[in-house]
């Protein structure tokens, strides 16, 4: 039993014909695209937007009707990854970079489902490194105010080069430890110049389902 697998499939019984679907990013996300896509040959009619190039191929591979996001007005639900989840359902995300058009999407989401293996529930936020995309100009003056939050900084790399997000930015991974006010470290970041978005996701997330290792699925 794949945890990931089991909590991807059990928050696709959500979605229903004629609803817009947000698509998530990463190793968990894909199991509900994976998911979706079958239904989809089964006959079930929806149409999606997708958080990354990475998952709009998976999508379009699969048959998923991929509407722009400039022709839509809603969006019914969206089932995405995280990278934590504490007892609240805030979140880190941004593992796989794609935190920009995750929170843009689940911002405008009625509902944002939440699917991961147990190992992403924690008590409290920051062990996971959080995710900061700045722009790559004054990037080190931008680390420079990240460093002053306590945040230990690294840029992420790809090889010898900064990783570059889908909009063309870059990650600076965030070694906070422990968040003991995630709201206020969520506005506080993302007044710095530079800063393009945060992956901290709070007070977003409808549910988390959790998969555990003996194929059970609970939520929370
Ligand atoms: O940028 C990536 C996303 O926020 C992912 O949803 C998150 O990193 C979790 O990915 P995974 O399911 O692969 O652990």
């Amino acid at each position: 039993m794949n945890p990931k697998k089991i909590a991807a499939e059990e928050a696709v019984k959500l979605v229903e014909d004629g609803m817009i679907i947000g698509l998530g990013t990463g190793s968990t996300a894909y199991w509900a695209i994976e998911r979706i896509g079958q239904r989809v040959k089964e006959g079930l009619r929806i149409q999606s937007v997708a958080t990354s190039k990475r998952s709009e191929e998976q999508a379009r591979r699969l048959g998923i009707p991929i509407i722009p996001l400039e022709d839509i007005e809603r969006i019914d639900l969206t089932i995405d990854g995280a990278d934590e989840a504490d007892g609240d359902r805030n979140l880190i995300k941004g593992g796989g970079g794609a935190l920009l058009r995750e929170k843009i999407i689940a911002t405008h989401s009625k509902r944002l489902v939440i699917v991961a293996d147990e190992s992403k529930t924690v008590d409290t936020l920051g062990r996971f490194p959080l995710p900061v995309e700045i722009v790559s100009f004054g990037a080190n003056l931008t680390l420079l105010r990240l460093t002053a939050l306590e945040g230990h900084p690294h840029i992420r790399m790809e090889g010898d080069r900064p990783y570059v997000t889908d909009n063309g930015n870059w990650i600076a991974d965030c070694r906070f430890e422990a968040i003991a006010d995630a709201p206020r470290l969520e506005r506080e970041l993302n007044l710095i110049p530079g800063v393009v978005e945060n992956g901290l996701f709070i007070g977003m997330a409808s549910s988390v389902y959790v998969g555990h290792a003996d194929g059970s699925v609970t939520v929370q």
